[in-house]
């Protein structure tokens, strides 16, 4: 809706005849975004030759599940002159793979000129026209503000980032967060302990984003304390609601089958298990999280263990690097 704004010519590919239908007919996408009316100019198809054909640019949001598929699908049809753009939270978890790194596997484009966007960033808000503001990240700089281009408009404010590895590792780990602040509230803990997992959780994945590479004030920015204060407080969230439910005692399945949408943080977790194990970087909330999730583990006690863990300083576990690293 974003683009459809800001240019005559936007087409969206989905695999549902079903949606395809209703975007053109209704203008709408009553599945996904119920109250919602689609820009009349906003065209869909099955088709990926005729989605892809002719465009100068391509956004990919498919669930990062799905990334490597529909990559490979719109292969036959890429040029190498598309800019490429993706806004999907995630890591594809049996590689540990970036979503970019896996685009650029299937489209065999270099990984550097593909642009991230993220940020805080509710469809359900951006539908609205609500005033949103989220970063788009890439290795090419003309990449970037080509995207940045692309999507700026008077509702929609759009920053670039030069640390790609960043605005993606914090898209991807933020949900983690975001589903244990779900599971607090669930649990009827209150605005304290709420709190106290947003900071400490964003010490979390800003430690572990620092050993991967990234810049931690990219942790800082609308990717990271954007996008964790939105994910972990708002209804729309998905991954709070799913936590939220988690912590009423609900089991996954049942609160997966009921979300018939994604719940990127549940394979994310599984996904920061394996890394913080690979890079020797504790991840405590990550961890008993994932004892939650897949181990059947009860979230009170997950809660008295992440309270009674040894006492530290608050500042030896924020690995932050100095302004001169950065800038070598
Ligand atoms: N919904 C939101 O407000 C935002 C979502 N994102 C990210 O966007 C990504 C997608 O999320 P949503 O669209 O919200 O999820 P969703 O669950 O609401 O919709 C996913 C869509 O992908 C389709 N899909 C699923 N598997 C597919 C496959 N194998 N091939 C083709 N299509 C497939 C589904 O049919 C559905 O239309 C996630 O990584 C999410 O974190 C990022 C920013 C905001
Ligand atoms: O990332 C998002 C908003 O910026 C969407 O979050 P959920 O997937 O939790 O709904």
């Amino acid at each position: 809706s974003v683009l459809a704004a800001n240019h005559p010519n936007v087409m969206i590919w989905s695999r549902s005849a079903e949606q395809v239908q209703e975007i053109n007919e209704k203008h709408m996408n009553s599945r996904y975004l119920p109250d919602a009316e689609l820009p009349a100019n906003l065209k869909a198809t099955t088709d990926m030759e005729e989605a892809v054909s002719g465009a100068c640019a391509v956004l990919i949001v498919a669930p990062s599940k799905a990334m490597r598929e529909v990559s490979r699908s719109l292969k036959p049809y890429w040029q190498e002159d598309m800019l490429c753009i993706h806004a999907t939270k995630g890591f594809e978890t049996e590689t540990l793979k970036r979503m970019s790194t896996v685009i650029a596997e299937e489209l065999g484009c270099p990984e550097g000129d593909i642009v991230v966007l993220s940020g805080p960033s509710h469809a359900e808000e951006v539908i609205r026209l609500c005033p949103t503001t989220v970063v788009v990240a890439s290795l090419n700089q003309q990449a970037a503000s080509a995207a940045q281009d692309l999507f700026m408009n008077a509702d929609f404010r759009v920053y670039t980032n030069r640390d790609m590895l960043g605005v993606e590792l914090a898209g991807a780990l933020k949900n983690i967060i975001a589903l244990g602040a779900g599971m607090s509230d669930g649990l009827g803990y209150g605005d304290n302990a709420k709190a106290a997992l947003l900071t400490r959780g964003l010490a979390e994945i800003t430690r572990i984003g620092v050993e991967m590479g990234a810049n931690p004030l990219t942790f800082a920015g609308l990717a990271g304390v954007g996008d964790l204060v939105v994910t972990a407080t708002s209804r729309h969230s998905r991954n709070w609601r799913a936590g939220c439910m988690l912590g009423e005692g609900k089991k996954l399945d049942d609160v997966l089958n009921s979300m018939g949408m994604v719940v990127e943080g549940i394979r994310t977790t599984k996904a920061a298990h394996t890394i913080s194990e690979k890079y020797g970087v504790q991840m405590p909330i990550a961890e008993q999280l994932y004892q939650v999730l897949f181990e059947n583990k009860d979230p009170r006690i997950a809660v008295e263990a992440l309270m009674g863990r040894d006492p530290k300083t608050e500042m030896e576990s924020m690995k932050l690097a100095t302004w001169e690293q950065w800038h070598s």
